[in-house]
């Protein structure tokens, strides 16, 4: 997503991409994005019901979606119309949204309205401390990061979200046999993905390499524009042992 109007959050201790001095280096910056009427409006209506305040505990998904349910998390959802898309095609799973940018939760609040969706829910938090400290061990049937900011500046590829730290928290919260399904338009980063899946050993992939594109992936908005731009597009489906 665009990176103008930047500026970097303060951090707590112990992010797993923790930098040298003990600052967390996060995988985003927060944007002062211009939030519209709209977004402002269904983010106020429904974040008190759809929304998940983080807090350093597991948090009951059963309790939360009211049912039980396979339940897959997507990081960082970006305007979410990918994310209501795909909740809207599987009404038997369960999903959970996380994203940093305030216009975006408005975004996506609003699908939800429009579209009556009631398996999706939302958490305006960093996703690795949601992960760390919110999703417990083995409660995930899938994680979906769908083009992870690239942070194209090699200085700035410490950044990178798939890192090894997080890969092993990712595949700690994920069943056996749960999928995480990555997608990026940065071949360099589309190959530290793949090295860095394939090195974690409670990760299988389902391909030999890069795998095709899944029909049920809906194009997403920060795809699109890179298509339109000309790059390629790598997808990668690992299975949990
Ligand atoms: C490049 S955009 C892609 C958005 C969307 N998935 C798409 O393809 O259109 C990456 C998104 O991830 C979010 N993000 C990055 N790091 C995050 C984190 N640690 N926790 C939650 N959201 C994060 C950013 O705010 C941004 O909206």
């Amino acid at each position: 997503m665009d990176g103008e109007h930047s500026v970097a959050t303060g951090g707590q201790a112990g992010h797993p991409t923790a930098g040298q001095a003990g600052h967390p280096i996060r995988s985003f910056v927060l944007r002062q994005g211009r939030v519209s009427n709209a977004q402002q409006r269904y983010r106020a209506d429904l974040m008190g019901t759809i929304g998940v305040p983080y807090r350093a505990a597991n948090v009951d998904l059963d309790a939360l979606f009211g049912r039980p349910a396979p339940r897959i998390l997507e990081i960082g959802f970006g305007m979410g119309e990918t994310s209501a898309a795909i909740a809207a095609s599987h009404p038997e799973n369960d999903y959970l949204g996380i994203e940093v940018h305030t216009p975006g939760v408005g975004s996506l609040c609003k699908l939800v309205a429009e579209l009556g969706l009631h398996n999706q829910r939302i958490i305006q938090h960093d996703a690795v401390e949601v992960l760390r400290d919110m999703i417990a061990p083995a409660s995930l049937a899938g994680v979906h990061i769908f083009f992870p900011d690239p942070w194209p500046k090699k200085r700035h590829h410490k950044r990178r979200l798939l890192q090894p730290p997080f890969v092993a928290l990712l595949a700690s919260r994920l069943q056996p046999g749960g999928i995480v399904h990555c997608a990026t338009d940065w071949q360099d980063y589309a190959q530290q993905m793949l090295t860095v899946l394939s090195a974690e050993v409670l990760f299988e992939n389902t391909a030999t390499g890069f795998a095709p594109r899944p029909e049920d992936r809906p194009q997403t908005k920060f795809e699109q524009r890179g298509l339109r731009l000309g790059n390629g597009v790598w997808d990668l489906v690992f299975r949990r042992r």
